[in-house]
């Protein structure tokens, strides 16, 4: 069981991460509860495999629940999907003081989240991740969003949660796919930090994905004190510390606008072949040296995950998916700053990007086999 402190001025919150930590939701949500109801946001499969566990925990601190659920999938960080759940959250009477249960994935995670900050301009809200991505990266750090047609999470609000209850034992009914897509965020924080880490990813990241339970904590608490650490140092995104989480997502996200943001290409997926991109970009300007950015691709292919983009089975160009770059939230001034490499372990922000020259770089990785 871990422990990970989010320090926050005025906003601080604990991340908890176990395979009991549910059962001890009584204890842990006491502070925070001050209705004998609970409002619940979840996805459906998560409560489908989960909600009985939550509401034996609910239920024995004495709190009734009311349920909303959300249909799986990334077309639920919609307009509709929003106004819906915001009517409901209005229903259900939530003041300003309560807190919104959130129960699922980073779907239902940054739906609620963003539901929570506007919903009279702003109700406390708790995350309840059940997959990795959720647990090692969207539960925590108060980035909140849904999707427009233009692009990925282009209508959001940085609000940060209470309380972060991360049950490893959630995972176990994860789907296989899911787990790696979640995995590609773990690697993430080896890659754009942290060296040691990605060795350590190299010999147990398949003991990770198979859930071996001292392996997943490990890799699950160590993304979570990475990314505390980040989010502490830039909450907003505003020096450039927190850019570093977007590695691999400049590029990704474009891969998921261009896939229609569905399933044919998950999150973490178009992070995994984004990372790639980045290394490889890395590569061709001198940047990074060649053996690093195979390195790179070997751990995202081990993974199962997706290296290759010529394999996506997508009918574009560079200039296209350079268009979708152009509604990057880093834009800055007409010019779109990348997260690239040095070395593994050291990312940094360049700001001398040509975007004529990436999208080139891209044609070239559309036509390589
Ligand atoms: N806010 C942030 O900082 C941040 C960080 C990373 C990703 N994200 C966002 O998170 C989203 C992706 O999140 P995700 O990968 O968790 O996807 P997701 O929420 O779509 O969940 C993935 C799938 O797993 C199912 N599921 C959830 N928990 C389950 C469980 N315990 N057992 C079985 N099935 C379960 C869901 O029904 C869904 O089908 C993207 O929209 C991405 O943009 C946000
Ligand atoms: O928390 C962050 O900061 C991140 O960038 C984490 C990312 O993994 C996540 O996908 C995030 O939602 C992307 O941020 P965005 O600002 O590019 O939408
Ligand atoms: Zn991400």
């Amino acid at each position: 069981m871990a422990v990970i402190p989010v320090e926050l001025a005025g906003r601080g919150y604990q991340v908890h991460v176990g395979r009991d930590v549910i059962d001890r939701l009584g204890s842990l949500a006491a502070p925070f509860v001050r209705k004998s109801r609970l409002v619940v946001v979840a996805d459906t499969n998560a409560w489908r495999h989960h909600g009985e566990r939550f509401s034996q925990a609910a239920h024995s601190a004495g709190w009734a629940i009311a349920l909303y659920e959300v249909p799986p999938g990334e077309g639920s960080k919609s307009w509709a999907s929003l106004q819906r759940l915001t009517d409901w959250l209005l229903e259900q009477e939530v003041e300003r003081g309560n807190h919104v249960f959130a129960l699922g994935g980073g779907v239902v995670g940054d739906l609620t989240g963003f539901a929570c900050a506007i919903l009279k301009r702003g109700c406390g809200f708790i995350q309840i991740p059940t997959t990795l991505l959720a647990q090692v990266d969207s539960s925590v750090g108060g980035k909140t969003a849904i999707n427009s047609s233009t692009g990925k999470n282009l209508i959001g609000a940085f609000h940060q949660p209470s309380l972060v209850l991360a049950d490893l034992a959630t995972l176990d009914t994860l789907p296989e796919r899911e787990m790696r897509s979640g995995y590609a965020e773990v690697l993430k924080y080896g890659v754009l930090g942290d060296r040691a880490f990605f060795d350590w990813l190299q010999h147990n990241g398949s003991q990770v994905l198979a859930r071996d339970p001292e392996a997943l904590e490990y890799a699950v608490a160590t993304s979570v004190a990475a990314k505390a650490r980040i989010v502490a140092e830039d909450e907003r995104e505003t020096t450039g510390a927190r850019a570093l989480l977007n590695l691999g997502h400049t590029f990704g996200h474009a891969l998921e606008a261009q896939m229609g943001f569905s399933d044919r290409l998950l999150h973490g997926e178009g992070v995994a072949a984004g990372m790639v991109l980045a290394a490889r970009y890395s590569a061709r300007r001198g940047d990074l040296g060649d053996s690093d950015a195979s390195l790179i691709t070997r751990a995202v292919e081990g993974a199962g995950l997706p290296s290759e983009i010529a394999a996506l089975d997508m009918d574009t160009d560079g200039a296209e998916l350079v268009t979708h770059m152009l509604h990057d939230k880093k834009m800055d001034a007409g010019t779109l700053p990348f997260l690239l490499l040095r070395s593994i372990g050291a990312a940094y922000l360049a700001k001398d990007v040509d975007l004529k020259d990436v999208a080139a770089f891209l044609d070239e990785q559309l036509q390589a086999h």
